[in-house]
């Protein structure tokens, strides 16, 4: 079962985590960003969201707007105007801009969601560190992607870290801190103690490959597409296998198709290119094959499965 009680706690009671931290700039304003952004206005943070898309905000904006109803309607199913408040109230908190250099100037912290590639995440870090109080932390939260890598273009590498957080962000709990080389102490614990104060429970990483949940999720991924690439189990059967055999939530075949098979594949082909002499990383001939016929998983109505175009 779901469990809403931390993120409740953290608006509903005086024992909430305290975090320094009060202004919070979120760019990029798909999947991740829009959860990140929620979840922080949920906890009483003062949220800039940003995309280069207007039509992304508005689209945001309203999922925003759904999720927080799913967690009114949970934590106050006695109080129904109490709800109605508390959403009012969190997306009252939350802005919209289409320039990330206009949002960096008044941020306590930035968390940046966009694209998964370097050269574009390279850019927009450099903007920023140009515009941004001295006193600001960056932080990336990149799947896949160095940490160390993203911050060698800014000057203020003590004060870069990662905060990767989990799909769905509402609901998932865990929050991963990462440590780059230069990451100081004093940043590591403004981003440990803000990740408490929006609900979630940290672990530290280092800035190792997929950090601690991708680099086991996306080898067990990987092995689950081998078996059924070689015809050892139908995808329904491993699916059940890993829900009722192992305890988890979706099968690994359900899971790729949730992620999108087009980001499974390119996590892979990221980390072939960087180590390939490791095994586990080798291209995977099916998935290939299904990302270049268009067939991404849920979002395109196909992967391992199919699914109703929304
Ligand atoms: C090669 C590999 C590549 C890896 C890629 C890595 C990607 C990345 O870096 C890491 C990840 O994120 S890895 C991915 C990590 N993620 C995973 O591994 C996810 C694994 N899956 C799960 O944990 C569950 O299946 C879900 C939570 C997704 C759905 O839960 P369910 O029980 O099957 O279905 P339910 O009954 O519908 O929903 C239950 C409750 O959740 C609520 N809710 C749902 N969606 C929501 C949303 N978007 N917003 C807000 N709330 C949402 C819903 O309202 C309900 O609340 P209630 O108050 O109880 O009524
Ligand atoms: N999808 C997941 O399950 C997941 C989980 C954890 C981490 N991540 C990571 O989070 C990041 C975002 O992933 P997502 O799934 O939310 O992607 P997404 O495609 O849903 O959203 C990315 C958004 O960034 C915007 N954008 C692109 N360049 C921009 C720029 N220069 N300035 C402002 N906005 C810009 C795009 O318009 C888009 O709306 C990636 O680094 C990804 O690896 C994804």
């Amino acid at each position: 079962m779901i469990q809403f009680g931390i993120i409740a706690r953290n608006f509903s009671s005086s024992s909430a985590v305290q975090s320094a931290i009060k202004n919070v700039t979120v760019i990029g304003g798909g999947l991740m960003g829009s959860g990140i952004a929620q979840v922080s206005a949920q906890a009483g943070q003062n949220v800039t969201l940003v995309d280069v898309s207007s039509d992304v905000l508005a689209k945001a904006q309203k999922s925003i707007g759904t999720n927080l109803g799913r967690v009114a309607k949970k934590v106050y199913k006695d109080n129904p105007a109490e709800g109605e408040k508390f959403v009012a109230e969190s997306l009252g908190r939350i802005k919209t801009l289409t320039d990330p250099a206009e949002a960096a100037k008044s941020a306590d912290l930035v968390v940046e969601a966009i694209v998964e590639n370097m050269e574009v995440k390279h850019k927009l870090f450099k903007q920023l560190d140009g515009v941004a109080p001295s006193h600001t932390i960056f932080a990336s939260n990149t799947s896949s992607l160095s940490i160390n890598e993203i911050a060698s273009v800014v000057n203020r590498k003590d004060k870069f870290g990662g905060l990767h957080f989990f799909n769905p962000v509402p609901v998932m709990k865990l929050l991963e801190v990462v440590r780059g080389a230069e990451t100081n102490d004093a940043t590591y614990q403004a981003m440990m103690s803000w990740g408490k104060s929006v609900g979630k429970t940290c672990i530290t990483c280092k800035d190792t490959p997929g950090f601690v949940v991708n680099r086991l999720l996306v080898p067990y991924i990987c092995e689950a597409i081998r078996l059924f690439e070689r015809g050892d189990a139908s995808a329904r059967d491993i699916d059940i296998a890993m829900k009722l055999g192992a305890g988890y939530p979706m099968g690994p075949l359900e899971l790729a198709d949730y992620v999108g098979l087009d980001t499974n594949k390119f996590i892979l082909d990221g980390w072939h290119k960087k180590y390939p002499d490791q095994p586990l990383f080798n291209p995977i001939p099916l998935l290939d094959k299904l990302v270049s016929e268009g067939k991404l998983g849920v979002k395109s109505g196909e992967g391992f499965y199919k699914y109703d175009k929304k």
